[in-house]
């Protein structure tokens, strides 16, 4: 059905970059008929594309045509329109994060924040494209030589969630185009517009036809088409682990590289001799970023019992200060979830919670503001039977646990399925390096409560993904090493 658009345009300084089409082979096609709705206000800013399995193998078409032409090109060349791309995206930061805001609801502030650490990896990876260095070993035989060269993979495929509608792009993307490969990709159906909007700007910075292709439409089809073509060689996702397995698993049809980026569970530990203003910084940071709808949120609190109680109503207060509302309004710090049914998963975990003896120490509702809305809450007295303990929560809602010994906390941390990151707060040096090294996350953040920028390497283990994504590793699953194995020297 073709929802009718019943919201004021947004304020943009360049309308031009609100896209309601794909992107494909440098052309904007297809008829906008999927409403994309705005989580605060329920209005429809604008209709995409319903594409499948037959666009989905255009897209790829086209990027490999533009591979062999791309992959040509010197390091220097891709670099410098990396770096255009990356100056284009600084310079529409405002409209950019208005349009982000709009779909995805995050606050303006925090959305402008996103654009900046979107636009890092651009920056980052246009400087790595020309760091891509093969090898000359010590040879084995006189009369032979061998050489090692990094190659580019070819189409790489990238599927991205909506939390983070502008960094899951370039974090897969950019690197990918650096080194010489071209890229397909299927944003989030609750936030293309980002996406659409970057490819605009990619497409100003003078990045050729077919090397980025956009579409919208049905994952499912889209997925499974991108999975089994020959012709892809790297599926990158970010997004829940179930749809993980299943692109796993389709990828192993052609024998594709894959790069996961799947769901977290991440334990926040507060031990004894924290500094206690700190980690209520940090796990303020944790846990309410994009309204607690990050992979690395603070899902479950571990306090010691010697500084629980007054971790606790240090936090609490701080959460009470959280303002709840639409991302345009001033000072809003928290907006609405993505949708209702998101709220819906966070009252059920609060009432199970509740239900098996936990405490509100604040929120512990929906909020009045409407139906995806939910006021920031805080939960005392958690246990491990709880569900929000085994389960990723994706929302505003801190479970505070109390610990008494280093062995038991680590139990319980490394105690669920997942693996992504991981955060403590302490200051014995043996003990920083015992902890660090017993959890089985593939990121610690060791007093503070961040570890996502664009040098350093971000993934999980366990089945918290494969790969890892950004740092100077961030390129390496878009490479193929080719032994050059030279004989004959000696003629
Ligand atoms: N590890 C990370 O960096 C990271 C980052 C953001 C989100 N996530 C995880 O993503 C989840 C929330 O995001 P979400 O709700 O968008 O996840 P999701 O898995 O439902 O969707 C992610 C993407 O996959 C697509 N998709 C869904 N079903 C598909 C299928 N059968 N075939 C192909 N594509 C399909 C969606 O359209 C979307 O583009 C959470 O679990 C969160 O932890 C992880
Ligand atoms: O939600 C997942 C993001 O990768 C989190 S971060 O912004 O990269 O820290």
């Amino acid at each position: 059905m073709n929802a009718p658009l019943t919201s004021a345009p947004l304020a943009l300084k360049d309308p031009s970059l609100l896209k309601s089409q794909c992107y494909v082979n440098g052309e904007w096609i297809g008829k906008g008929v999927d409403p994309i709705i705005n989580p605060a206000t329920g209005q429809t800013i604008a209709l995409v594309p319903r594409f499948g399995a037959k666009e989905a193998a255009e897209a790829v078409e086209h990027a490999d045509r533009a591979f062999k032409l791309w992959s040509k090109k010197t390091a220097k060349e891709r670099s410098n329109i990396l770096r255009k791309w990356f100056d284009l995206m600084i310079a529409n930061t405002d409209d950019l994060a208005t349009i982000m805001t709009a779909e995805q609801g995050k606050p303006l502030a925090e959305a402008k924040g996103e654009i900046a650490y979107a636009a890092s990896f651009v920056e980052f990876f246009s400087e790595e494209a020309r760091r891509v260095n093969g090898e000359v070993i010590p040879t084995h035989r006189p009369d032979h030589r061998i050489i090692v060269q990094k190659q580019p993979i070819g189409v790489c495929a990238a599927i991205t969630p909506w939390n983070f509608p502008a960094a899951m792009i370039t974090r897969k993307c950019s690197p990918a185009i650096a080194v010489g490969c071209t890229t397909v990709v299927k944003p989030a159906p609750e936030t293309p517009l980002t996406a659409l909007a970057l490819a605009e700007l990619a497409h100003r910075a003078g990045l050729p036809a077919g090397v980025l292709n956009i579409i919208t439409g049905d994952a499912a089809p889209i997925g499974k088409t991108w999975c089994e073509h020959p012709t892809v060689r790297f599926i990158g996702f970010t997004g829940s682990t179930p749809v993980g397995k299943l692109l796993m698993a389709q990828a192993a049809s052609t024998v594709k590289r894959v790069g996961l980026e799947l769901g977290g569970n991440a334990p926040f530990i507060v031990f004894d001799d924290a500094d206690i203003d700190a980690a209520v910084e940090g796990a303020m940071a944790s846990k309410y970023r994009n309204m607690g709808q990050t992979c690395v949120c603070a899902n479950r609190l571990y306090v010691h019992e010697t500084v629980h109680d007054e971790f606790v109503a240090k936090f609490t207060a701080k959460v009470r200060e959280l303002k709840v509302g639409n991302g345009f309004d001033v000072g809003v710090t928290q907006g609405p979830l993505i949708k209702a049914a998101a709220v819906d998963k966070v009252v059920r975990h609060v009432e199970d919670a509740l239900a098996k003896g936990a405490k509100v120490e604040t929120g512990g509702k929906r909020s009045a503001l409407g139906q995806t809305f939910y006021e920031p809450t805080v939960l005392s007295g958690v246990t491990k039977d709880m569900i929000v303990t085994q389960e990723e929560t994706f929302g505003p809602v801190a479970p505070v646990y109390k610990f008494k010994t280093e062995d038991e906390v680590i139990h319980l941390a490394n105690d669920q399925p997942f693996g992504l990151a991981s955060y403590f707060y302490g200051r014995d040096i043996g003990r920083i390096f015992r902890v660090a090294e017993a959890l089985e996350f593939g990121m610690v953040g060791i007093n503070t409560g961040m570890v996502g920028v664009d040098v350093a390497p971000f993934g999980g283990v366990k089945e918290s993904g494969l790969g890892r994504e950004g740092s100077h590793h961030g390129v390496e699953e878009f490479l193929e090493l080719k032994l050059m194995m030279l004989g004959g020297i000696d003629k």
